[in-house]
Parts: C-alpha cells; sequence; structure tokens
C-alpha cells in the first residue's frame, strides 16, 4: 500500500474560528510534499491535527490504514515552527535528549549531518545563528526513523544559503519508504524539491497534485500558479 497518511473530511474549528473546513487528502511514500498557503490557511493546524497535538471537530486521520492513536503518533516525525530547544543546553546535549526520548532515534546518523553541515556538537543553543538553530532543528526531525517527517516552515527566519543546505538535507533524507511534508510560503525557493503540492485557502483544500503534472497541464510554474491560487 502507497498511500501513507490519509485524511477524510477534516474539519478543525476553535471556537468560531473554522481553521480546517472539510478537507480530503492522501499523502503517498517515496514523496516530498509541499503544504502550501498564506498566514492563516491551516497548515500549521492540519499538521498539529496529525501529530495529536489538537483534536479535530469531524473527519478522520488514518496513518497505514490506522485512526491517529499514541501508536500512530510514534510514526510521525513532527519539526514545529517555534524554537523550542533550551538555550542553555548544547548541541550534544540536544542530541542525547532525543536519543533518550525515541527509540527510533538514529545517534550516528544525526552526528553525521550535523558535522556535514556545520552544526558542532559543542556549541550551546543560546550562541548559535537563527540559520544553525534551522539547520539542527531539521537535522533532529530527520534523525528519527519514522514513516512520516512533518516540518513545519523549515525555512522560516533562515539565511539564502542556509535555505540551500536545509533543503538538500531533506531531499537526502528521501526515500522510498517515507513521507517528507513540509509546510512553507517560500514557493519560489521550494519548489524545486516537492514532488508534490497541496494549497490551503482559508482552510479549504484547493488544489492538490503531482508538480510536474501541474506544470505541464497549466504551462506555469508552481510558484506562478501559487499566484493565480491566491490573488
Ligand atoms: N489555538 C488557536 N485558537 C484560535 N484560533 C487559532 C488557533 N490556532 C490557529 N488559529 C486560527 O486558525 C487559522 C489557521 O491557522 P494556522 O496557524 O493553522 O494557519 P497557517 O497556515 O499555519 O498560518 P501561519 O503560516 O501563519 O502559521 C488562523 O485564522 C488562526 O488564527
Amino acid at each position: 500500500m502507497n498511500q501513507i497518511l490519509e485524511i477524510n473530511n477534516l474539519t478543525k474549528r476553535y471556537y468560531n474560528k473554522t481553521a480546517l473546513d472539510d478537507v480530503s487528502v492522501s499523502f503517498q511514500k517515496g514523496k516530498i510534499y509541499g503544504l502550501m498557503g498564506p498566514n492563516g490557511s491551516g497548515k500549521t493546524t492540519l499538521m498539529k491535527v496529525i501529530i495529536g497535538l489538537h483534536k479535530q471537530t469531524s473527519g478522520s486521520v488514518l496513518i497505514n490504514g490506522v485512526p491517529l492513536s499514541y501508536k500512530t503518533k510514534a510514526s510521525v516525525s513532527y519539526m514545529p515552527t517555534e524554537n523550542y530547544l533550551y538555550d542553555s543546553f548544547k548541541v550534544k546535549d540536544i542530541v542525547k535528549f532525543y536519543q533518550d526520548m525515541y527509540t527510533d532515534f538514529r545517534t550516528d546518523y544525526a552526528t553525521k549531518i550535523l558535522s556535514d553541515i556545520g552544526v558542532d556538537l559543542e556549541f550551546r543553543v543560546s550562541k548559535l545563528s537563527s540559520g544553525l538553530v534551522g539547520k539542527l532543528k531539521v537535522a533532529l526531525a530527520l534523525s528519527r526513523d519514522v514513516d512520516i517527517y512533518m516540518l513545519d516552515e523549515p525555512l522560516n527566519g533562515v539565511d539564502v544559503l542556509a535555505r540551500d543546505v536545509i533543503l538538500e538535507l531533506i531531499v537526502n533524507s528521501y526515500n522510498e519508504n517515507k513521507v517528507i511534508i513540509l509546510s512553507s510560503h517560500l514557493v519560489s525557493e521550494v519548489e524545486k524539491t516537492l514532488d508534490h503540492v497541496v494549497f490551503l485557502k482559508n482552510g479549504k483544500l484547493e488544489l492538490s497534485g503531482d508538480a510536474e503534472d501541474l506544470r505541464l497541464q497549466r504551462g506555469l510554474s508552481i510558484e506562478n500558479i501559487y499566484k493565480e491560487v491566491y490573488k
């Protein structure tokens, strides 16, 4: 079964605000998905429901065919937008923390990629530039051995050079048995990395499709399709 994550008629309301409105979309193994949309379109809410941080108002989420539960949560590695890393920790303390927290954490892989991208284990979080914090967060999320990776705005607050390193890290973590979902409003920068795009608009699914098929069908880049959808 290629389908790894299935979302059916998902609605999420916060008090009187409908953040997700009857969204149905599925995600397949071996692809990198771009969850796109301007601020407030529902990207973070969708990720938080999938990871179980928020409960949906109605609809269902199935992971490998199984409804959300504490068991399915273990198949998802989620990187929030916020910087959740303790300032007083050194990078090596965070790696140790992840190792203790997650039995699926691949310490050797984390150590290797952190070295490759120039994040020293002896650095203290408070001393890291925002580019290094961005790289560290993505590297930690990708070092878990799970089926689904969800990265919320991995390029936020990160300079252009660090953005390229992060995108390369994401592409290198590509694996035919896994799915990577990243949210972003930096469409032109993530376009080359994506196999499939999912556009949300005011909480509704506006468009979901293979990136190359969409480019061919419409004769436009994903960036220009985005501009058309959100103009
Ligand atoms: N905890 C909450 N309580 C009330 N409203 C919320 C809450 N979280 C999100 N919302 C609202 O739900 C809508 C969708 O927000 P969400 O953060 O999911 O969008 P987003 O696409 O991730 O935007 P951004 O890029 O700004 O993070 C917004 O109108 C937001 O104000």
